[in-house]
């Protein structure tokens, strides 16, 4: 079973836009799961353009389905996750002032920075992801760090897809191959949509979980929030 998180940073955007608290937050973290979403992922950035360190102190008694938190694990961002301790972290090697998320770890050359900062989080009960390209090296390498899943970061394959080419799924399949094999879990997140997120889950066996935002809050001012919940749901059934 692929489980849908809703990455909800796109409606703390919106709430912030006007400095109240509409939409409210909380209240839509509630009715996505109430819609059948079996997860909610939050990313708040060191400038808390949209998720602020507060809302994930707040959601923690909103969330009872799966709780993700990802972002660069700064000392702050550290802090506030061990203070929450959401069910799983997603370390995401973000510049501070990325637009968005724009590229996978190194796990290589990362390898004792993530090992050490993987075990403090495990240590605490929390599951770990780490945000990977499509890379087998990377795969190999994210073994070694010790995470319990990797994310497999999506944007490359929504590209080409968007543009017709279907090839693109070729290196994630490649990937997920090496990370099954290798006792990794596969999440997967960025860039997918209502159009693409069938085709992609039909090719990645073992596919445990999607996180979706940015497409998923587009899609709802067209055709509703719990309709476009519902319409994932069906996307990722087995
Ligand atoms: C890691 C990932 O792909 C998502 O968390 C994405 O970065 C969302 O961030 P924004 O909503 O700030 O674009
Ligand atoms: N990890 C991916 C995520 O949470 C949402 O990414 P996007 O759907 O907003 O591109």
């Amino acid at each position: 079973m692929t489980k849908l998180s809703v990455n909800i940073n796109k409606i703390a955007t919106l709430r912030n836009s006007r400095g109240g608290n509409v939409p409210d937050l909380l209240k839509m973290a509630q009715d996505i799961q109430d819609y059948g979403a079996q997860g909610i992922t939050i990313h708040p950035r060191p400038d808390e353009r949209h998720i602020r360190y507060q809302d994930a102190r707040d959601l923690k008694t909103v969330v009872h389905t799966e709780f993700n938190i990802e972002g660069n694990p700064i000392k702050k961002f550290m802090e506030l996750v061990l203070e929450v301790k959401p069910t799983q972290v997603t370390l995401v090697p973000d510049a501070e002032d990325a637009i968005t998320s724009n590229a996978g770890w190194d796990t290589i050359k990362h390898k004792g920075f993530l090992q050490d900062v993987i075990s403090e989080f495990k240590r605490n009960g929390i599951r770990t992801s780490i945000f990977t390209d499509p890379d087998v090296q990377m795969i190999e390498g994210a073994v070694a760090t010790g995470t319990d899943r990797i994310e497999l970061y999506t944007e490359a394959f929504a590209s080409a897809y968007e543009k017709g080419d279907k090839n693109g799924v070729t290196p994630y399949v490649e990937a997920a191959k090496t990370a099954s094999a290798m006792g990794l879990g596969i999440n997967a997140g960025h860039d997918l949509n209502l159009d693409n997120v069938r085709f992609f889950k039909e090719n990645i066996p073992g596919l445990l979980e999607v996180s979706i935002g940015h497409a998923l809050i587009a899609e709802s001012l067209y055709l509703g929030i719990e309709n476009v919940v519902n319409l994932y749901l069906n996307k990722l059934k087995d």
